[in-house]
């Protein structure tokens, strides 16, 4: 039997009561049956809808009016919120935003790993869910003799200028400003993506949050930057704690940020933070957790987890610049971490050294092909961590994992739904699932952080 055909046409208005949320943040309504998902409309409540897309499963709406609010609707303190892509959830209460991530848990673990029994812990929130991140990336483009900066509009390339980003540390916002403005004056061009041309592509900042260290990063598309002993010199003269000036050149046509080649224009070529009792050197390339307050939550849980009584051999898959290999390592008897950034690694080492542990190793490589060579050298592991990227961990991976035979895996992930997807592979190859802490490490968005745990059957 064919499928009827969908209840609304493009531009109807019709009044809708959302029962749900996406994990996007969208309010999800059904008509007849048929799902209609619409940006800023909050499950319990009714609006006025105008059905903009329609297709054969599902359609989308524009929310033109509220006409019964929920509870759980605030007023979104960001003054370029709906202009802006970077936050989506700022219209709903901070408790919503947080049920609402469990909820999204819940949901990968029942429809994609089939472990509807599994405990999905209460998301664990931030105190104040604000001005969290460390690191930012703000592309600069050009308004007549102006620079300006700002995140893209959303599902565009333009620029919406702010002053004040909310959810960034407020070092990275002043920093931002304080760059454009320097750049402009000295007359650097913007660099221009349609036409490939111009100068100045993006501005990142990393801020160390417990140390106050600031890093600068400027990405050029040409290989020099204009005035840059110049601006270097103005940088510091207005913000003395600055730690590291850096020039990135990405001469290549692409949505990646930094480029191939890297030159400290001053100070050091990495800033300082610490989590815990632990410091950690970060350089420009290498991954680091953009919100250390919930870090420490998520590494605390992460090695709750693995139950470390001091004489375990431990791996730590993914392993960036050692953050959790060197928390594993303050409990266990040996620590091995891989990670593909070379530069990571190089992090990596100088961590453990600056920490003074000596049983965490590091090693360059795909974690892929590193574990099949650890087995046939014989590496026996107790445990094994894993923090994969959101694509989740490569077959190649999980199936040298489940052969290593370790008592626990701790899987740490961004996705819920290749983490609900790897969990599935690992309990087929006799891992039985314990249970998931989601952690909040992204306020104001869709995305959600998760450290699950699970046991050798
Ligand atoms: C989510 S980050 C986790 C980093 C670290 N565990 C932390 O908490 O800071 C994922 C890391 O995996 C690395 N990576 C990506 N693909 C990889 C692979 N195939 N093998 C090893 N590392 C990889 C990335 O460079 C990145 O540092």
């Amino acid at each position: 039997m064919s499928k009827p055909a969908p209840p609304v046409q493009k531009n109807d208005t019709i009044e809708v009561t959302f029962e749900d949320l996406t994990h996007e943040g969208n309010g999800v309504g059904k008509i007849d049956g048929y799902p209609l998902f619409v940006p800023y409309a909050l499950p319990g409540e009714t609006g006025k809808v105008k059905v903009i897309k329609v297709k054969k499963n599902f359609g989308f709406g524009k929310l033109l009016d509220v006409t019964e609010a929920s509870q759980d609707r605030v007023d979104p303190p960001c003054p370029v919120y709906v202009q802006c892509g970077g936050c989506q959830l700022q219209h709903m209460s901070y408790q919503l935003q947080l049920d609402m991530k469990q909820k999204q848990v819940k949901d990968a673990m029942h429809k994609i790993a089939h472990l509807s029994d599994v405990p999905v812990h209460p998301t664990i929130g931030m105190e104040d869910p604000w001005y969290y991140r460390n690191k930012v990336q703000i592309p600069v483009g050009q308004d007549g003799e102006r620079l300006k900066a700002g995140f893209y509009r959303k599902r565009s390339h333009e620029i919406i200028e702010m002053d004040t980003c909310m959810i960034q540390d407020e070092h990275n916002n002043r920093m931002v400003e304080a760059v454009r403005r320097i750049a402009e004056k000295y007359g650097v061009e913007a660099y221009n993506e349609e036409k490939h041309r111009g100068v100045l592509r993006h501005i990142m900042v990393r801020t160390g949050q417990t140390t106050g260290d600031v890093m600068v990063v400027m990405v050029t598309r040409t290989k020099q930057l204009p005035y840059a002993e110049q601006i270097v010199e103005e940088i510091r003269e207005t913000y003395p704690n600055v730690k590291s000036i850096v020039h990135n050149v990405n001469s290549k046509k692409t949505n990646v940020i930094l480029g191939d080649k890297t030159t400290v224009l001053y100070g050091d070529d990495y800033i300082v933070d610490r989590i815990g009792d632990i410091e950690f050197k970060i350089s420009p390339k290498s991954f680091y957790q953009v919100n250390p307050v919930q870090t420490k939550k998520l590494y605390d849980q992460a090695l709750a987890y693995a139950d470390l009584k001091g004489h375990e051999t431990v791996i730590d898959a993914y392993s960036g610049i050692g953050t959790i290999s060197l928390f594993l390592a303050q409990q266990a008897k040996k620590v091995y971490g891989v990670e593909i950034v070379a530069p990571a690694v190089t992090d990596a080492k100088k961590n453990a050294k600056l920490n003074g542990m000596n049983n965490a190793e590091f090693f360059v490589g795909e974690a892929e092909k590193v574990f099949p060579w650890w087995k046939s050298q014989g590496l026996d592991p107790d445990v094994i961590v894993v923090d994969p990227p959101r694509k989740g961990c490569d077959e190649e991976l999980l199936k040298a994992m489940i052969e290593m035979q370790p008592e626990k895996i701790v899987y740490v992930s961004c996705s819920p739904s290749t983490l609900a997807r790897d969990l599935r592979i690992l309990e087929d190859g006799g891992f039985e699932t314990q249970e998931v802490q989601p952690v909040d490490m992204f306020p104001q968005t869709g995305h959600i952080e998760n450290v699950a745990w699970l046991k050798r059957k």
